[in-house]
């Protein structure tokens, strides 16, 4: 194996774009024969995803793993926080539940010298297989009063002796104070390991930005090695759900109307990125009763606090608006979550979510479940139906659902074992994310209101790998991958 150092992607605050430019680091380096694999210590997501050895991972190492052409592994994310409510978060360490919160201010304790040894102990078994180490840090890594407990930024990159690169994000603004400020905020030691900085996100033509990228140079000393464009038209799964704001939509004439219900702790909302790239839909993400009534599809998505969110839709008069598009004859499905919502009723005995203990479900499915302390972590190939395509999908829950009465279910898996309960072809819930990645099971969904059949099939594999690629080349146009490269020679 050819040997580069770990190279690690900080930012000056969150959302400044590092997990897609570690993604497209990941596929360049790949593209020239390198055996790249991400790493990211601790992530804080309610999209996640199960890795082949039944463990969870958040979703963006996922991305990575794929852009870099391996399979994911919890090694790339050994910490994923998923905030069950305001106040708590599910902690997952190594790829397993280990409690809410309060387990976790266990682990904080001793400025979380435990949790801190974990992950430089995943990070050493990640670097024997693999080189380089593409690594990404956590929001800002100027937050002085965390710093002495920091396990994801610059004692990550110090422990790992990556080459690191700060990325500014020009168009929120501010860019200049922002990183000369989070630069001179740094101790000596961290300061030299700061190889160069990205300006990410710029609109318009780059070469008016060369006088500002002096500029920056001369305050921090510190060489700009590229300033990345701001695109919109390459498809990189976002991790985080501020990027549904700007999803949110209503109907459109003449199109499929699909209406997601949006959840406050709505998880894994990459179930509908294939869906609503089909040219029959318009998806869009919605709580507005008024909104979701007028939609063809409603689909309740997944969610991290399933009672909770369905309190609320019950208070909200979404609830509502769902039982009578049911009843109106229009197509409600649910996914894991969503699913559960749409039963007859959902427990958590030991208030592995919430507080509250038993809810009614919206009555839809004859269904019925229990939160239990063990969680499922799966991923899953199956059949749709009477289909005999291979379908591919992945389980995450804590819950377990009981038909009440005869089985019905809406997929077969590859273990013999049977999952969801379709009432009707208009009604119908499933654990399976990814569920709607599958030609066989859009087409099915859609039958009913397109009399459009897809043109050839979309291979959603190959179009993401098409993006990977696009992502690269991206990069490579606007970054110098020779200064990079310098930063890298062991
Ligand atoms: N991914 C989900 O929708 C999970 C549903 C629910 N919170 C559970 O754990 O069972």
């Amino acid at each position: 194996m050819r040997k580069l150092r770990p190279i690690m992607f900080v930012g000056t605050a969150s959302d400044v774009g590092k997990s897609v430019i570690t993604a497209g680091f990941c596929r360049i380096f790949k593209q020239d024969g390198y055996q790249p694999a991400p790493f990211k210590a601790q992530n804080m997501s309610l999209n996640s995803y199960a890795t082949p050895d039944g463990l969870e991972i958040g979703r963006a190492q996922a991305v990575q793993a794929e852009a870099a052409g391996i399979a994911c592994h919890t090694d790339m994310n050994p910490v994923l926080l998923k905030p069950t409510n305001d106040k708590s978060s599910q902690v997952i360490l190594n790829g397993k539940p280990i409690g809410n919160q309060s387990a976790y201010d266990y682990f904080m304790g001793n400025n979380r010298a435990e949790l801190f040894t974990a992950v430089k102990q995943a990070f050493d078994r990640l670097s024997n297989q693999y080189s380089p180490v593409v690594m990404e840090g956590a929001g800002s890594i100027s937050e002085l009063n965390l710093k002495h407990r920091d396990i994801t930024n610059l004692r990550m990159a110090q422990h790992a002796g990556a080459a690191t690169y700060l990325i500014g994000d020009i168009d929120r603004g501010g860019l200049f104070g922002s990183v000369y400020g989070t630069i001179a905020l740094l101790t000596p030691e961290e300061r030299s390991i700061i190889k160069g900085i990205i300006v990410n996100k710029f609109r318009g033509d780059a070469r008016l930005f060369e006088d500002g990228r002096r500029m920056l140079e001369e305050l921090t000393g510190v060489p700009v090695v590229g300033v990345l464009p701001y695109f919109r038209d390459i498809f990189i799964e976002q991790e985080d759900s501020v990027s549904l704001e700007q999803k949110f939509r209503s109907t459109v004439a003449g199109k499929v109307n699909v209406a997601v219900v949006l959840l406050k702790r709505l998880s894994n909302f990459t179930d509908f990125d294939r869906l609503e790239r089909d040219p029959r839909v318009n998806l869009f993400y919605s709580n507005q009763p008024d909104e979701l009534r007028k939609a063809d599809i409603v689909i309740l998505p997944g969610s991290k606090n399933t009672i909770e969110d369905l309190l609320t839709l019950k208070n909200n008069g979404v609830a509502s608006a769902i039982v009578s598009a049911h009843k109106d004859g229009k197509t409600v499905i649910g996914i894991c979550g969503g699913y559960q919502m749409m039963g007859e009723r959902i427990d958590d005995p030991d208030h592995l979510e919430s507080a509250i203990e038993s809810i009614p479900g919206l009555g839809l499915l004859p269904v019925r479940t229990v939160l239990q302390p063990t969680k499922t972590t799966q991923q899953r190939q199956f059949t749709y139906q009477q289909q005999t395509a291979r379908c591919v999908g992945y389980e995450i829950h804590m819950g377990e659902t009981t038909v009440l009465g005869t089985s019905n279910p809406v997929a077969y898996l590859d273990n013999g074992l049977a999952d969801g309960y379709r009432h009707s072809h208009r009604c119908w819930g499933t654990y399976l994310h990814g569920i709607l990645d599958n030609d066989v099971v859009i087409n099915d969904l859609l039958t009913d209101y397109s009399t459009q059949q897809s043109e050839s099939p979309f291979d959603f594999q190959k179009f993401k790998d098409q993006q990977y690629d696009r992502l690269a080349d991206v990069i490579r146009a606007n970054i110098d991958m020779d200064q990079v490269y310098a930063t890298l020679h062991v």
